[in-house]
């Protein structure tokens, strides 16, 4: 966005910067397109109108929930609106009807419990702070107000906070929507376990995040004429499939192997595994533990979780046998055979490692 109106001696304005990207200060001398700023930094800069906008002084230093409220909605401004908020811990902004989220890198478990979830029932968009569950109640209300179909679409870098926001979306819509079934089990915990099971499969540790997805989802939750969930499918897009042969330092392969490895003795037995510095899907990263991540504990968590989703036990064990199979293969090396352009099983071990995997593909 070209910067608006002409600069005068004394304009309050934002100037890029390489440092901090933006920084403020009051224009001190005008020379054609050429501006002399004295920065509030102490900082004295010449910069081209282009790379100058406008400063709004009279917002207020606590900022705005609603940036259409801002005299300029340029980049300088919407930083300092998200900054001044974040300051104060309030990691959600919105812009007209999007919701903009700053990931806080905390646990604030008090923004997303049941009382917040009841307090957002059925209140009007903008008149509570700016929340996922204000737009997951909007997208529910529209829904059964007009009987159409609503999406809610969550974009953002890596490590922005995506798959939390959407974990809170569903949780508000689960809640809404959620009804006990005629086998006891809830549909609302369902909706909720099935994003264990997919972060277990789908996700790793990456330079940016400690548990990025590495696919995109699609997430569809149907729901009766009474608003109950009826039904709910997941598609997933995309998994980036070559992490599963070859990481780098400092990342992680899918979580999935490393639970197998940490998984209670009968199972590792089982599958015949060890510990996962053992492998080499695994171990061409030095990173094999994760910070705050107890291998062990997930894998637990993960079974339950596909007991909850209804994943059968015949099928769960199918699952972990191909996990298992693919790190033996992984351990597989080869050598010349005798025939020309021929290779063998290197020497015992791979040798192991092969007839494992066949025995776990049942092959
Ligand atoms: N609202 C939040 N409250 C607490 N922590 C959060 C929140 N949002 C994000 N985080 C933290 O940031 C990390 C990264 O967030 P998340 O995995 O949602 O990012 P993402 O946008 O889905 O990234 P990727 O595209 O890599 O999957 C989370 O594991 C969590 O630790």
């Amino acid at each position: 966005m070209a910067s608006m109106g002409r600069f005068t001696v004394g304009s309050h304005v934002w100037v890029e910067d390489a440092d901090v990207a933006w920084i403020d200060g009051l224009v001190e001398e005008v020379h054609g397109d050429e501006l002399i700023i004295n920065c509030t930094s102490g900082k004295k800069v010449t910069a081209n109108v282009s790379s100058v906008y406008p400063k709004d002084v009279e917002v207020k230093r606590c900022g705005v929930e609603d940036m259409t409220r801002l005299a300029y909605l340029h980049e300088p401004g919407v930083l300092r609106n998200l900054k001044s908020r974040y300051g104060m811990n309030e990691i959600y902004t919105y812009t007209g009807n999007i919701l903009i989220a700053v990931n806080p890198f905390q646990r604030l478990p008090h923004l997303y419990n049941d009382h917040m979830m009841e307090m957002y029932k059925g209140a009007e968009f903008g008149e509570l702070s700016p929340h996922p569950f204000a737009m997951a109640d909007r997208a529910y209300r529209l829904m059964m107000n007009y009987g159409t179909s609503q999406a809610i679409l969550v974009s953002g870098e890596s490590g922005a906070g995506k798959t939390e926001s959407t974990k809170m979306l569903m949780q508000y819509l689960a809640f809404m929507g959620g009804k006990v079934e005629s086998d006891g089990r809830s549909v609302q915990q369902q909706v909720l376990e099935s994003n264990p099971v997919l972060e277990a499969f789908g996700n790793a540790k990456t330079v940016r995040n400690n548990n990025s997805s590495r696919f995109g989802k699609f997430v569809e939750l149907q729901f009766d004429q009474n608003g109950k969930i009826s039904g709910a499918a997941i598609r997933t897009y995309l998994l980036e499939r070559s992490r599963v042969c070859q990481i780098s330092d400092p990342e992680r392969n899918y979580h999935c192997f490393y639970m197998l490895c940490a998984a209670p003795p009968e199972d590792r037995e089982r599958y015949k595994l060890g510990d996962a510095s053992l492998f080499h899907y695994l171990n061409q990263s030095n990173c094999i533990k994760l910070d705050g991540m107890d291998d062990s504990s997930e894998y637990i968590a993960t079974r339950r979780a596909m007991d909850i989703v209804g994943i059968s036990s015949d099928e769960q064990d199918a699952i972990f046998r191909v996990v298992a199979a693919i790190l033996h293969l992984g351990n597989v090396e080869f050598s010349e055979g005798s025939e020309a352009d021929s290779s063998v099983p290197k020497d015992d071990k791979s040798q192991f490692h092969l007839r494992t995997a066949a025995e776990l593909f049942q092959v």
